[in-house]
């Protein structure tokens, strides 16, 4: 597989990807047509903030499994069109925890204390220790906007050096501010009045886009910002003019709205703004770790197994994957019989599982009985995009369960449903690695789902299956297993064929053409030759 690098990452990333036998391919600094030209043929892609992976990067990559990010912040990445492409965006949202925290503890000193400009004055061989009177942290208050894993670790960190903390984070709740000895408030402005410190730390989303502005500056009165979230989340000009105009004493920034270089900033201008170049990851620990934990993603992807970080496919606990893979293939194949049975246009798709397989969490089993249903009509279908499908069409999804399986350890039913016409598929594991088809549209089978699969409805009477095997014979089409089901003696019934090749055009002719013959259905379960 070739991955491609367009962000620098520590060595020992590249080395574990290397070492699994995949090529790597680095591109640094990639943009425009350079980078779609080298995502044209890639696997996978790793990038940092760097790069920004865009709807057209999606669609310039048709090998593409998955974009890893390593580091924490996706707001470089298109998710939706991720999504739409079937591509796994994973990011690694441990390994710089600590960097980023220790950095933001550091820019608070620097901009309490004037560090930065009181040491480019001694530089330029000025004493000038009469123009710094720093602020202490001891016996202050911190505002933490945003209590995630960095929030958290910056509120340990700076509570231990005396200061009270002030949170606001909408989604946390109060036992959960206490835990780090913070009082969570409900109001940001409210936050942002009772700070000497305000320390930002939410993603940059929409809903955070702007949140600091000039209402919340004024908020702050007296209180330094510290920025080292993404600069898009503060409003620069308005930080600009509030600290030059007051009331706010100063900022330090490792973030902007633009980068690499912020040149239209007007923050750069204001002598009370303290600006490091996004270096908030930038510890020798914190890139050996989240570039490794990105390139065992990949792999992880390579392989079809869990992507541990994946933020846009099913969640699966990866302790559990064992007992749940052997299922997405039966799932898979079920909801492709299904479809190509029903034949029509596809309105729902309930899911149901019965036995051991429903004491566990079945949401990739469920995005794989979707791909199979999807399958037969969407090129590039797969079970990070196919509930995304589902939705988009609005086709209702439903997922159900019983502890109790009449006769199978587990089973899994997919049905397909348009208006009233509906048609079930059930599946099992034999042995625990045997997959069996066991059900089609109420009928008990044994079939092996593989291959070219005939299904053929028929009046129970003798001679059918004599004049199916005459038909396959003189087609030259070889038969490698057959399953006969029947409601009543003489009623009708159900034969599925696997077969070692597709059934001619004529031959199905033939067949239809005898009206002892219901209905004849060629089912293709494998992606490569399928007609298309
Ligand atoms: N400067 C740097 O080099 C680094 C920057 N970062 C940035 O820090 C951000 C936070 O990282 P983590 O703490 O790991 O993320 P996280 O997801 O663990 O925490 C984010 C927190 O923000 C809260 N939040 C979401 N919307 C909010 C809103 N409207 N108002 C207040 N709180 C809100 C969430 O509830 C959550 O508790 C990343 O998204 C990234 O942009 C992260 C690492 C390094
Ligand atoms: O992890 C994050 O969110 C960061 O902001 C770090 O960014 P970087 O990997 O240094 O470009």
């Amino acid at each position: 597989m070739k991955v491609l690098v367009t962000d620098p990452v520590a060595d020992a990333g590249i080395e574990t990807l290397r070492d699994a036998g995949h090529e790597v391919v680095t591109g640094y600094e990639l943009e425009g047509a350079d980078l779609l030209d080298a995502v044209a043929d890639a696997n996978a892609l790793i990038v940092r903030s760097g790069t920004e992976v865009t709807a057209e990067v999606f669609e310039a990559a048709p090998e593409l499994v998955i974009v890893g990010r390593a580091g924490i912040g996706v707001d470089n990445i298109d998710i939706e069109a991720a999504t739409d492409h079937g591509v796994v965006v994973a990011n690694a949202p441990e390994g710089n925890v600590r960097a980023a925290a220790e950095h933001t503890v550091a820019m608070t000193f620097a901009a309490a204390r004037s560090i930065p400009q009181a040491h480019g004055r001694l530089k330029d061989g000025e004493w000038a220790k009469g123009d710094y009177l720093g602020r202490e942290v001891n016996n202050k208050t911190l505002g933490v906007v945003g209590l995630g894993r960095v929030g958290q670790e910056v509120a340990k960190r700076l509570d231990s050096l005396g200061m009270d903390l002030v949170v606001y984070d909408p989604y946390i709740n109060e036992e959960r501010a206490a835990q780090f000895g913070a009082e969570l408030v409900d109001e940001l402005t409210d936050c942002l009045a009772r700070s000497d410190f305000v320390t930002i730390h939410t993603p940059l989303l929409p809903e955070t886009e702007g949140m600091i502005g000039a209402e919340e500056l004024e908020a702050m009165g007296d209180a330094y910002l510290i920025n080292c979230a993404r600069g898009g989340i503060v409003d620069e000009p308005a930080l600009a003019e509030a600290i030059e105009n007051g009331p706010v004493p100063g900022a330090a920034l490792d973030v902007f709205a633009e980068e690499p270089l912020p040149e239209d900033s007007p923050l750069l201008d204001v002598d009370d703004v303290i600006v490091t170049p996004h270096l908030g990851a930038s510890t020798e620990a914190a890139q050996e770790n989240v570039a490794v934990d990105t390139a065992k993603q990949v792999l992880a992807a390579f392989a079809g197994e869990p992507v541990v970080n994946a933020l846009n496919a099913p969640s699966v606990d990866e302790s559990a994957f064992p007992r749940i893979e052997p299922y997405l293939d039966v799932a898979d194949t079920a909801g492709r019989i299904a479809a190509q049975l029903l034949g029509e246009r596809i309105s729902g798709v309930e899911v149901h599982y019965e036995g051991d397989i429903a004491d566990e969490k079945v949401d990739l089993v469920t995005a794989s009985a979707l791909k199979g249903v999807f399958s037969p009509l969407e090129y590039e279908v797969n079970a990070v995009n196919a509930p995304q499908l589902a939705e988009d069409r609005g086709i209702e999804v439903t997922e159900s369960k019983t502890r109790q399986a009449e006769d199978f350890q587990s089973l899994v039913t997919v049905t397909v449903k348009d208006g009233d016409a509906e048609l079930s598929v059930c599946g099992t594991l034999f042995a625990g690695d045997d997959p069996r088809i066991v059900r089609i549209d109420g009928y008990r089978v044994d079939a092996r789902p593989y291959g070219h699969m005939l299904v053929a409805r028929n009046r129970d009477e003798p001679g059918v299956i004599g004049l199916i095997g005459t038909v396959l014979g003189e087609a030259g089409v070889n038969i490698a297993g057959m399953f006969n089901a029947r409601e009543t003696i003489g009623g009708e019934a159900l034969t599925v064929y696997n077969l070692d090749e597709r059934l001619p055009d004529d031959a199905v002719e033939r067949l239809l053409d005898d009206d002892r013959i219901i209905s004849v259905d060629r089912i293709v379960l494998d992606d490569a030759d399928n007609g298309r």
